[in-house]
């Protein structure tokens, strides 16, 4: 694969092995209910959200291969060319406090951390709350968590073979831009939705406790942010600029600025400060 001339052909997107991934996932006893992949949507939170509405259990996910109008956070887009990521929704009917209920796209983020990891072995870390970062703070993968009638819909997009001119920013990349040693969709996408029912089985059974679950030392484990001087951009367009020092039991960010006031952010974009590394 010559990654640096853009010469690729299909033999390097080929189709997710639906088959092979139902068998491997939608297993009795299993978490996952049902497993589609469609050659062509919208965007699949839309899908699975429709899905939810009419009913559907827990357990559903919805790929696509690929996405017309993607949705990305604070109504941005999010661009998915065919067979060159995972786009992927998932419907999970959580019972946990509703105070808790922040804690399910950063559980999606641990699970993606995990999975590429592991199965692409190169370092990948996330930015609270849950974009997935390679070297030098560049975005590969984005998840987005919405409500839809008491369901929520959880969607996650991993570039994995995207080319720089296919990406819709200069600070976004790919797994194979990035140099990783595997971006097959398939394996990734079985290590994601494995990661993914074991992490909320988890916090399932202990009621959305992110502590009595080591949601909450994993999840800071994974992120590059806690630690780092960072600057938040609100919704309503403050900033702020400080430290990032943790994440509370509700998986809000808590930055402490230069007066070591303490601020607690429930949605914000954040940007790392770069890091001096002129010794
Ligand atoms: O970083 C972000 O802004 C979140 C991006 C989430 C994109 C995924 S792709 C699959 C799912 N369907 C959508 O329309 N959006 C999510």
């Amino acid at each position: 694969m010559n990654i640096s001339t853009g010469a690729y052909s299909d033999l390097d997107r080929p189709p997710l092995r639906e088959a092979a991934l139902r068998r491997a996932l939608v297993v009795p006893g299993g978490f996952w209910t049902d497993l589609r992949v469609v050659p062509e949507t919208g965007s699949t939170n839309a899908d699975v959200a429709a899905a939810a509405r009419e009913g559907a259990p827990e357990g559903l996910v919805i790929v696509a291969e690929r996405q017309r109008s993607g949705r990305g956070r604070l109504g941005r887009q999010w661009e998915s060319p065919a067979r060159a990521g995972l786009a992927l929704s998932v419907l999970l009917r959580p019972e946990v406090p509703p105070n808790r209920l922040g804690w399910l796209p950063l559980l999606a983020g641990v699970a993606l951390a995990e999975s590429v990891r592991r199965v692409a072995r190169i370092d990948a870390y996330l930015k609270w709350p849950n974009d997935l970062l390679l070297q030098g703070d560049r975005k590969t993968a984005g998840i987005l968590a919405e409500a839809a009638d008491g369901a929520v819909v959880v969607g996650i997009g991993l570039n994995t073979t995207l080319r720089q001119e296919e990406l819709p920013r200069p600070d976004a990349t790919s797994l194979a831009l990035a140099g990783a040693a595997v971006s097959d969709r398939d394996p990734l996408l079985r290590a994601l939705l494995r990661s993914f029912a074991e992490w909320y089985a988890r916090f399932r059974d202990h009621a959305g406790d992110p502590d009595a679950s080591g949601l909450r030392e994993a999840y800071v484990f994974h992120c590059g942010t806690i630690g780092r001087r960072v600057r938040a951009e609100l919704p309503g367009g403050q900033q702020l600029e400080g430290l990032a020092t943790g994440i509370d039991a509700d998986g809000r960010l808590q930055l402490a600025d230069r007066f070591e006031k303490v601020h607690t952010i429930a949605a914000a974009d954040v940007v790392h400060a770069r890091l001096d590394t002129s010794g």
